[in-house]
């Protein structure tokens, strides 16, 4: 009885760490990069979250990533991006930047006072409309991408996926199922900050017992790009 309310007790303090650290990270990072930036210059905004990560601890993908996720923007060319875990939205400002004219970003955050500061830091770095922000969990976000997705049909040409690695598998089947990954091609980029973790031999288990559909492009540091087309389309 004793161990188990040790153990209780020991996951209260985590949580309450977390709910206090986690806030007070998205607090002082976004104090730090909204007054820092230069505002209405998205590059000017990277800058300023990278030196503030060079000083005090940090969630996001950080520059080396960064640029790994520009050069696959920069080859998918993508029209309707989808992002998972959107934090300060330092990822999400390295997305909108290079998205081509007309295309848009829908980034989703499950923690709505985060979401609330991850959206104006993208205000502060000068976009208006091309981005949504929903702050929902991934599972809920997805039953109600379709309806947004309408207009377009087409579905997600690029989905970052930086939230909850223990939801990976599960997000990409629910992609899968609400035919929301664009038939004809979709990288697909995991955040892995943990490599050996289970979650993530999960979903590359997965990838590879589906090859009529998914190819493990690249594999750098914390990031894997996996390639997915739908079965009637893929090139062998
Ligand atoms: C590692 S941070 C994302 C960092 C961000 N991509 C960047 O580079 O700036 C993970 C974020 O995902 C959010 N999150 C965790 N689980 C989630 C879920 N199930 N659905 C949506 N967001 C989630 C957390 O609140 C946190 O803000």
């Amino acid at each position: 009885f004793r161990v188990k309310v040790c153990s209780l007790c020991h996951r209260a303090q985590a949580w309450a760490r977390w709910l206090i650290w986690g806030r007070v990270c998205v607090r002082s990072t976004y104090a730090f990069v909204f007054s820092n930036c230069t505002h209405g210059k998205p590059d000017s905004v990277l800058e300023t979250f990278d030196l503030y990560s060079k000083m005090y601890p940090s969630v996001c993908i950080g520059p080396q990533v960064g640029e790994v996720l520009d050069d696959v923007m920069r080859r998918v060319g993508p029209s309707m991006v989808l992002e998972l875990g959107m934090h300060c939205a330092y990822s999400s400002v390295r997305l909108l930047r290079l998205l081509p004219p007309g295309g848009r970003l829908i980034t989703v955050e499950i923690d709505p006072f985060t979401a609330d500061l991850g959206e104006e830091i993208i205000l502060v770095a000068g976009f208006k409309d091309q981005f949504q922000v929903l702050p929902l969990s991934s599972g809920e976000a997805i039953l109600s991408l379709r309806e947004l997705l309408a207009p377009q049909k087409g579905g997600f040409s690029l989905v970052l996926m930086d939230h909850d690695p223990v939801l990976y598998l599960k997000d990409l089947l629910s992609l899968e199922a609400e035919g929301l990954l664009c038939p004809i091609g979709c990288s697909i980029i995991l955040i892995h900050r943990d490599r050996r973790a289970d979650s993530v031999k999960n979903i590359l288990d997965y990838i590879r017992t589906k090859a009529q559909c998914y190819q493990i492009k690249t594999e750098i540091q914390i990031m894997t790009e996996i390639c997915y087309k739908s079965a009637g389309t893929m090139v062998e």
